[in-house]
């Protein structure tokens, strides 16, 4: 039994996905194309990474292999392999819920790629249950781009701006301190309310700080508002076997806080990985360590920042040891992803992709998993290694 921890790299994906066709998402893949881009040279970045993506602790633990790259002949050290996604969205909750055991198998409710996106009647009752003298926005777009653009007029009409994605999603940015943090969360509290009959996934606070245009950031107060999973998780079997489950990230936010004992924050990816490296060092035998790892979808697959998104790898890839060190026997920890967003495709958006399964501890035997019909997989394997109830969904290759 001993402990399990999934480590999840936001929106690493592999490529492959046999659906990526209905998605818009011929040929993406995050993966290789980062490696070939880093190969050609394409994405050094003066004074900082250069070369050949450099994850010699992934690559043993068999990525090349589970991405179907490379011919490296040297058996990993890991089980490994990929999974395909059976979930109707490629979002961050679906992907997570899936590998938690409950893939989306419904519909979400989207915004379309009008302008005005949000319906007039949703807007009206959300200014009926608010203070607001309107909203700017109100369209697609890329977060970073959207504040740059209409953050100056948010600061001067007090508007929030409101936008959406590919995803099922409603987000709001406003200033952190002019507008304020607290009345954003309230606000987005109010929105949740009125998405809900419109099947939205998520509202999301983007609270940003700086003067003006070239000043502007996003902070680290982000907030997701997620509707919960429809049906128990591995996380709620966890629970209600009185095991604890160590959320890191967005972890808990992304499951509406339901089968979640505990949560650790982090500003960043490595102030992250410490948090996951506390929550491991905790648990007991028996507990759960769920790690969501944001920054290599927000910083840099949705900004289509390839350099970015290689040094993300090798500064997580060189933290790994210090996983593998405080792992005893009888742990596995599995990494993996809940989508793809490839920094090299057209748009912004994810893209549809098969993710990493790679699996490893001091015990578990090195083994090739091949291609799994499910992210679902993921969640079955650790239920058996945990000895809880199995979810409905998914079979564990352990
Ligand atoms: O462009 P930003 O604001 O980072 O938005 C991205 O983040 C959202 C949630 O992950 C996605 O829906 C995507 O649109
Ligand atoms: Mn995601
Ligand atoms: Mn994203």
């Amino acid at each position: 039994m001993a402990r399990a921890i999934i480590l999840v790299l936001d929106s690493f994906g592999i490529g492959a996905a046999p659906d990526a066709e209905a998605f818009g998402d011929t040929g993406a893949d995050t993966f290789g194309h980062i490696l070939n881009a880093c190969r050609t040279g394409q994405a050094d970045r003066p004074g900082g990474r250069e070369g050949e993506l450099d994850i010699p602790h992934l690559e043993r633990l068999g990525l090349l292999a589970a991405a179907g790259l490379g011919n490296d002949l040297r058996h990993p050290d890991a089980i490994f392999g990929s999974a395909r996604e059976i979930s109707h969205g490629k979002d961050t909750p679906s992907g997570h819920w899936e590998i938690a055991g409950v893939p989306v198998l419904f519909d979400w409710g989207y915004f379309p790629k009008t302008v005005p996106t949000f319906p007039p009647e949703l807007i009206r009752q959300i200014l009926d249950d608010t203070d607001l003298p309107g909203i700017l926005g109100d369209r697609h777009a890329s977060g970073t781009e959207i504040i740059r653009e209409l953050g100056e007029a948010s600061l001067s009409s007090g508007k929030p701006i409101f936008y959406t994605s590919a995803d099922s999603v409603l987000q709001i940015a406003a200033h952190e301190t002019r507008f304020g943090l607290d009345r954003l969360y309230g606000l987005c509290k109010v929105a949740r309310r009125h998405v809900d009959p419109l099947n939205i996934g998520r509202v999301i606070a983007r609270p940003f700080i700086g003067e003006n245009a070239e000043t502007f950031t996003r902070t680290a107060n982000r907030r997701d508002y997620s509707v919960p999973p429809p049906e128990p998780t591995l996380l709620d079997h966890a629970v209600s076997a009185g095991r604890c489950v160590h959320a890191v990230g967005k972890i808990a936010d992304i499951f509406a806080h339901r089968g979640i004992s505990r949560i650790l924050k982090g500003a960043d990816d490595m102030t992250l990985f410490d948090r996951t490296l506390e929550a491991f060092s905790a648990a007991a035998d028996g507990d759960l360590v769920f790690a969501n790892f944001v920054d290599f979808d927000t910083k840099y697959g949705h900004r289509r920042d390839v350099s970015g998104y290689a040094a993300a790898l090798e500064a997580f890839d060189r933290r790994l040891p210090e996983l593998e060190t405080i792992m005893k026997p009888g742990d596995i920890a599995i990494v993996t992803a809940d989508h793809g967003c490839d920094p090299t495709f057209a748009g912004t958006d994810h893209t549809r992709e098969t993710v990493p399964v790679l699996a490893f501890g001091p015990g578990v035997e090195p083994k090739p998993i091949g291609r799994r019909e499910t992210f679902a997989d993921i969640g079955a394997s650790v239920a058996a290694h945990l000895g809880l109830e199995p979810t409905r969904h998914g079979r564990s290759f352990l």
